[in-house]
């Protein structure tokens, strides 16, 4: 049974989800990355929130780690590259708090209009005092939107129902989308100058980091209101202190901080700063609803190999899984082949596609030729890792689906390009479940691509067979099953022998020696 740990806190659904899906699971929250390190070998998956930091040091411990979930969308604190690497699928909830956030973005902007935070210290501490606070309205006023993905359209759409004229900056958005958000697309400078109020939406990546910086929020309009419920690292804060200090920035609302958690900060104590514990996703709604997605989404994975979600990974849906699975066994068999026979660099890749196989998601099929293919040089590829794998070593990966009915209902076929030319494989699935070998290097055959197998090109020739089946019986070597091809009467000849024990060096050798024998190799699946 898989085994799921979910270390940040979570809406209990969550663990009721895995235990109704046959994954046990654990849920241990607060422990240091030391005592993350010392546990997470023993699990399959990790559900988290933001507070987990998944590096790669957390990933070599995680031993049997196949998944992350994280329960929210914000995914900056998990190595995705290292997980990639090792193979593991990083998935995340992306719509689950979206409204959840956007409403407090709004709330934050209200609380900077109003000053509600310090009028109510002020209130509560009985000091009545009317005359001090002064707000601002929002009807009428510019919001300058950083960002207008999920959570960014939300805002725009509220904005606009407070009757405020939302601009928005993001090099993602198209005029089209623009047009049916009711937002005006300007540049980021554009943005700076004109807004009232401006709100952070984007992801935290190299690009967007310090987006407000020192440089930047100078060029801000005198008396605009910043907000982030994004995070911490997209504004510089010290330049973000010395304009509230300066009366330039007019308040300042962040719900995230580039250290969490934020315990001490230079900002606590400024005027007009309003803080929350990054709480943009904590509502009951929305942790139900992220805690129920990533438990399904999860168990999906781990019980039935569906994929929804993931970072690092095409999505395969659950309903898929079960059709496409004796696919994923045929590719892995047809890439594992090709990595075992091919000789030297491999340049290119193709995987054909034909018959019931052409109407398939071809993604995990193609994933899964390229598994195959590398693991026959590394025991730690898989699916996720794999593609990752291929780009690094440059090897050109193409992919074809052919509407031509061939003498199978369906095909998949696989050709490499090599130092020596093209070679190519393919093979089909017989009742839609059993993967056979059809195909090998333009030679028809039919074989079962199983456990120890022994391959042989030969010249074709009277008593060879003979001369074979004496050879591996005198080695005590056991025949399986037996499959020969051959390109036409006298021509060159290919066998694939199933074996019940692993044919070694010495053996190899004894029939690379037998007359007519050009190759000779062991080949294991
Ligand atoms: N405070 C909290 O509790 C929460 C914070 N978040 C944060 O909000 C972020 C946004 O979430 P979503 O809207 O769902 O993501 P999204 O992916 O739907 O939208 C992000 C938008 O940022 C844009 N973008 C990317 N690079 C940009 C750049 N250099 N300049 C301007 N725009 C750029 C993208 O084109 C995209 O439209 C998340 O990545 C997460 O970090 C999300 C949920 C809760
Ligand atoms: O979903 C996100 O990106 C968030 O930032 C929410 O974070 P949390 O799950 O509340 O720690």
């Amino acid at each position: 049974m898989p085994k799921v740990l979910i270390s940040d806190k979570m809406d209990p659904k969550a663990a009721q989800i895995f235990r109704e899906r046959g994954v046990e699971v654990d849920e241990i929250t607060g422990k240091t990355p030391e005592e993350l390190k010392a546990i997470i070998g023993q699990y399959d998956g990790l559900a988290i929130r933001s507070s987990t930091k998944v590096t790669a040091e957390i990933l070599d411990a995680a031993a049997n780690l196949k998944v992350v979930g994280r329960a929210g969308i914000g995914v900056d604190n998990v190595d995705i590259p290292a997980a990639s690497a090792r193979g593991v699928v990083v998935m995340n909830t992306p719509f689950g708090n979206s409204i959840t956030t956007a409403e407090h973005a709004i709330a934050l902007m209200f609380a900077l209009a109003r000053q509600l935070p310090e009028a109510d210290a002020s209130t509560q501490a009985g000091k009545w005092e009317k005359n001090r606070f002064m707000g601002v309205e929002l009807t009428g006023k510019t919001l300058g939107l950083i960002g207008a993905g999920n959570i960014g359209s939300i805002v725009a759409d509220r904005a606009q129902g407070l009757k405020m004229k939302v601009v928005a900056f993001d090099p993602f958005l198209t005029p089209d989308r623009a047009i049916e958000m009711g937002v005006e697309k300007v540049g980021l400078d554009d943005l700076l100058l004109r807004a009232d109020f401006i709100t952070l939406h984007t992801p935290l990546t190299d690009q967007t980091r310090g987006i407000l910086s020192a440089e930047n929020l100078a060029k801000t309009k005198r008396g605009v209101r910043i907000i982030n419920c994004a995070r911490g690292g997209l504004i510089d804060e010290a330049a973000l202190k010395q304009g509230l200090e300066s009366g330039h920035v007019a308040g300042a609302a962040l719900d995230v901080f580039q250290v969490e958690p934020a315990k001490e900060h230079p900002l606590f104590g400024t005027p007009n700063f309003v803080s929350t514990p990054h709480l943009g996703a904590s509502t009951t709604e929305a942790q139900v609803n992220v805690a129920i997605q990533v438990a399904e989404q999860m168990a999906d994975f781990l019980v039935s190999g569906g994929v929804t979600n993931a970072l690092n990974m095409p999505s395969l849906s659950a309903e898929e899984a079960p059709r496409l699975k004796p696919y994923m066994a045929l590719a892995e068999k047809l890439g594992s082949l090709v990595g075992q026979l091919a000789h030297g660099e491999l340049r290119n890749i193709a995987i054909e596609s034909e018959g019931a196989a052409a109407e398939l998601n071809q993604k995990p099929i193609v994933g899964a030729v390229l598994a195959g293919l590398m693991r026959v040089h590394s025991d730690t590829v898989n699916m996720v890792n794999a593609p990752f794998l291929a780009k690094e070593r440059g090897l050109d990966v193409r992919e074809v689906r052919h509407d031509r009915e061939g003498d199978y209902h369906t095909l998949v076929r696989v050709t490499v390009g090599t130092a020596q030319g093209d070679r190519s494989v393919a093979g089909t699935l017989f009742g839609n479940a059993a993967p056979r070998l059809v195909e090998l290097f333009g030679i028809k055959v039919e074989a079962d691509l199983a456990g120890n197998m022994l391959y042989i090109v030969n010249e074709d020739a009277p008593g060879f067979i003979g001369r074979l089946g004496t050879t591996l019986g005198a080695a005590g070597v056991n025949i399986g099953t037996f499959h020969l091809g051959r390109r036409e009467a006298g021509g060159e000849a290919v066998l694939l022998l199933s074996v019940d024990d692993v044919v070694g060096e010495a053996l190899l050798a004894t029939v690379r020696a037998l007359p007519g024998v050009k190759t000779a190799m062991a080949l294991t699946f």
